[in-house]
Parts: structure tokens; C-alpha cells; sequence
């Protein structure tokens, strides 16, 4: 068995180009970790088909695959089209409607049936990603007649954002409640919610699949510009966050994203919190096998900006190269990671004097870190209960894997999201951890002299001392 030549990890939307179980098999070989299912696309029944068949995909290829249900929230989007694609051309004219009908390029639906009650003549509205912009003109009983500012192609479905609108709605809607519900039957081992604001919002989500008993790891997408306000409060009560370019580059100016990534991703980082960098990282290969040179640079500056996760859309979902896509990231990740400085304790707490602050648990971390820096182990080994230790030593960025051994599935599930943590599931908790190290580093041929054993007190062994422990190979 070898390790992935990347740490970075690889999530991939999972539709029509992908839902083969064939296509599922190729896109683990290449490096996939975690399949993203969009809850605003495909039905209930379609999506069981797929979360079985990434399951069985996954046990033929040995993979370990995590599984996030990606929640609508309160997206709006157009309805059905008659004929697709529509071409809307600067100056024309056209309607928005609450009304139910199946769409032409005169009269679309919308999802959203208050659009009449909150615009105002002069509003800007953009259809499939910003990339169509219309100017409401008026307003007349369910209809809001607009003009084309700048054209483009429409397809049904198609997301509708008002980024100047207060729309008045919690993240958490109804339908998320029923898709999370689905989510909780069919044990989906993640779940992103769309549009959130605040920290409320995830806490709605989580207190909702508690409710259920069901624990899964939950994901903020970042995408509306009232979130940037609130990331303190958004970050405690998540389990990670994602960049959610798409909608976030219509809500904020499109020139300000690079510098919100970044800082998004250091905020996170500094939280031990798994940050996932999505949309158009390589929209190109969704038509053709190779990425830009802009786009491939792209991926290079996230992981080494600190993302953890790198996602695809519409080039694994509905592109022609699903595989080559996915390949692309990891090679990309796999050329671009050993340029990645480890990052210092002194960096991650922004250089301020933290004697005295720092828990036996980053004491651990800081000497690992160390340790790391001045020999080249096998591996570092973490046993842990909830995925707390392996996440506090993903943060430094280690050039070794993190073996992050526990005994929970859902633990090991929750680290496909972080950076350079390879989870290892043990029922038993080892009792002999020389022979357990010895035996995994034979099985993946990893190189060094000694490995690095982390232990903190654990439920079997509450008043054990914090440890880090240099095994001699
Ligand atoms: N389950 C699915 N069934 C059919 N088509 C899908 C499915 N998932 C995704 N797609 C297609 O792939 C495209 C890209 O996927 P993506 O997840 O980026 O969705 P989106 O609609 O652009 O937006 P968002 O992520 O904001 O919900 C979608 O617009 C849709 O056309
Ligand atoms: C992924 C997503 O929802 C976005 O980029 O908007
Ligand atoms: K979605
Ligand atoms: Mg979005």
C-alpha cells in the first residue's frame, strides 16, 4: 500500500459525469477524499443511488471516502426552461415571476415567491453566478419586468442572487431540514450549509441533527458579505468552513476575493479549523482535458495560502474530464506542497508573547513541530478521541502525514477534511503502540529512521499526562 503523493485534500461534486460506478472508482484512484452531493440538484432517490454506489466504490478500491450533503439553504434560482439554453442580450426585456409556468427568454419562474415584495425599480439582479446581470424596471402583481445590463446564456435552474437585499430568512430553511433528515437516515458523514450569516445559523443545523442523534461534521459556506462580519461567531460554531466563491464573488466586488480568501484562511487556520477553497479552481477542464495556466496557479496559491481542501464543481459534476480533473489537483498539490513553509508556533499566534497561554495540548503540537523540523519521521502518530490532536497538528503543515488513529468512524470521516492527516481506524485501542507504529510504517514503506507517538489523557486513561514519544525504527 502506498500514502497519496498529496496532503491537500480533494472533494468532488458528484453528478451526471460522475455518477457512474465506474467514474467514482477512477476519481478515488486519483485522489478524491471527499464527494460533495448539491441537495439543489437531483432527487432524494437519486442521491441514495449515488451515496451507494460511492460506498461500494470506495470499499472495491480501498479508499477511505467522506460524504458531505451540501444544503440549498436560501438560494434563490430561476425554475424550468422550455428550450435551453436561452441567449439574453443587453436591452432586452424580461420577467421574473412567482408564478409557476415553465420558462421562455420572455418569462422566467423564480424559487423565491417574495421577489415581487423586496425589489425596487433600480435593483441589480444576477442570474448563473453574476455572469448575467438585469435591472428591475417594474413591478406588476407577481411579475418583475427587468432589462438586460449584461447579457449571456441562461439554463434552467440557474441561481438568482440580490446581493443589496435583505430577504429577512434564516440560512436554515424547511427544505435544508428535510435534506438534513435524508442526510441522517442515510448516514452522510457531512453536511455544508449554504448562505450562512451568523453562527446561529450552524447552531439551527447542529441542534437540529442532534435532535436526530445524528453527529456529522458541519461546514459554513462562506458566500454572502454579512458572514465576513461575523466569522468569529461562524467559526465556534462550526467544524470547518468553505469558501463558496461562486456566490461570493456576485455578493461581494469580484475584485475583493483574494484578499477575503486569504484572510478566511488564516482566521480558520488559527482555529485548527478545516478551510475548503471551492468554485472554478479549474472551470476550464469542465470542456477541455487541460486547466489555464491561471487556473493551475490558482490551486498552487490556495494550498499555499492554507487551504486544506481543494473542491471541484461543474468539472467533476456535469464536465467531460471528471478523472483528469481530479488528477490535475493532485498532481498540482503534489508539485506545490513541498514549497510550503511549515508554518512556526510564533506565525500562528500572530507573534505575540503567549508564555504561559498555550495548553498541554499545543505544548505537544510545538514539540512535534520541532521534532519535525530537525529530523524527517516516518510518520507523526495521534491517537484521537474526537480528531482534536490530529487537527492541531495539521495546522503546522508538517512535510510528514499526521496518522490520525482512532476508534470512532465518524472521527476518521471528519479528517478527510484536513490537510496532511491520513485517518487510521482501530476498534481496539492498540495496546502495543511500538509493534502498531512498526506494522503501519512497513505496510505504507514510509521513509525515516524514527517515528513520533502523541498521547494525551484519553476516557480509558483520564489522568494520563500529556506525551510525545520518539520511536526508534
Ligand atoms: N445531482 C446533480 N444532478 C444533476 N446535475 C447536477 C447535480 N449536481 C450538480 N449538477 C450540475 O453541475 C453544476 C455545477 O454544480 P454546483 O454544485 O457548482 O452547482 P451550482 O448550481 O452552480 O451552485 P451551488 O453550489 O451554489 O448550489 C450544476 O449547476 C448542475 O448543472
Ligand atoms: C459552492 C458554492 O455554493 C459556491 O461557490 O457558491
Ligand atoms: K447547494
Ligand atoms: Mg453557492
Amino acid at each position: 500500500m502506498k500514502l497519496p503523493d498529496h496532503k491537500t485534500k480533494i472533494i468532488c461534486t458528484i453528478g451526471p459525469a460522475s455518477s457512474s460506478r465506474k467514474v467514482m472508482e477512477e476519481m478515488l484512484m486519483a485522489g478524491m477524499n471527499v464527494a460533495r452531493l448539491n441537495f439543489s440538484h437531483g432527487s432524494f432517490e437519486s442521491h441514495r443511488q449515488v451515496i451507494g454506489d460511492l460506498r461500494a466504490a470506495s470499499r472495491a478500491t480501498g479508499k477511505r471516502l467522506a460524504i458531505m450533503a451540501d444544503l440549498p439553504g436560501p438560494k434563490m434560482r430561476i425554475g424550468t426552461l422550455k428550450d435551453e439554453p436561452v441567449e439574453l442580450k443587453p436591452g432586452d426585456s424580461i420577467v421574473l415571476t412567482s408564478d409557476d409556468i415553465d420558462g421562455d427568454r420572455e418569462r422566467v419562474s423564480v424559487s423565491f415567491k417574495r421577489l415581487p415584495q423586496v425589489v425596487t425599480p433600480g435593483n441589480a439582479l444576477y442570474l448563473n453566478d453574476g455572469i448575467i446581470q438585469i435591472e428591475v424596471v417594474s413591478v406588476i402583481g407577481n411579475d418583475v419586468a427587468c432589462r438586460v445590463v449584461v447579457g449571456g446564456e441562461l439554463r434552467s435552474r440557474k441561481g438568482l442572487n440580490l446581493p443589496d437585499i435583505d430577504l429577512g430568512i434564516s440560512a436554515f430553511t424547511e427544505r435544508d431540514h428535510e435534506c438534513l433528515t435524508f442526510a441522517a437516515q442515510e448516514g452522510v458523514d457531512a453536511v455544508s450549509q449554504s448562505f450562512v450569516e451568523n453562527g446561529d445559523d450552524i447552531r439551527a443545523v447542529r441542534r437540529a441533527a442532534e435532535d436526530m442523534d445524528y453527529h456529522p461534521f458541519i461546514i459554513a459556506k462562506i458566500e454572502r458579505s454579512n458572514a465576513l462580519e461575523q466569522m468569529d461567531d461562524i467559526l465556534d460554531a462550526s467544524d470547518g468552513i468553505m469558501i463558496a466563491r461562486g456566490d461570493l464573488g456576485v455578493e461581494v466586488p469580484i475584485e475583493r476575493i483574494a484578499i477575503i480568501q486569504k484572510d478566511l484562511m488564516r482566521k480558520a487556520n488559527r482555529r485548527a479549523k478545516p478551510v475548503i477553497t471551492a468554485t472554478q479552481m479549474l472551470e476550464s477542464m469542465t470542456e477541455t482535458r487541460r486547466p489555464t495556466r491561471a487556473e493551475a496557479t490558482d490551486v498552487a496559491n490556495a494550498i499555499l495560502d492554507g487551504t486544506d481542501c481543494v473542491m471541484l464543481s461543474g468539472e467533476s459534476a456535469m464536465g467531460k474530464y471528471p478523472v483528469d480533473a481530479v488528477a490535475m489537483l493532485a498532481s498540482i498539490a503534489a508539485a506545490v506542497e513541498p514549497h510550503k513553509r511549515q508554518i512556526t508556533v510564533k506565525e500562528l499566534y500572530g507573534g505575540g508573547d503567549f508564555k504561559g497561554t498555550l495548553k498541554p495540548a499545543h505544548l505537544i503540537a510545538v514539540s512535534v513541530e520541532a521534532s519535525v523540523t530537525y529530523a524527517s519521521p516516518a510518520a507523526v502518530f495521534a491517537p484521537t478521541r474526537s480528531g482534536a490532536t490530529a487537527r492541531s497538528l495539521s495546522l503546522f503543515r508538517l512535510p510528514v502525514w499526521v496518522a490520525a488513529v482512532s476508534s470512532r468512524h465518524q472521527t476518521c470521516q471528519d479528517l478527510a477534511f484536513s490537510y496532511g492527516v491520513f485517518p487510521v481506524h482501530e476498534t481496539g485501542h492498540p495496546e502495543d503502540w511500538d509493534a502498531f507504529v512498526r506494522r503501519w510504517v512497513e505496510m505504507y514503506r514510509a521513509p525515516g529512521d524514527i517515528a513520533i507517538l502523541t498521547e494525551g489523557p484519553s476516557t480509558r486513561h483520564p489522568d494520563a499526562h500529556n506525551r510525545m514519544e520518539i520511536i526508534q525504527l
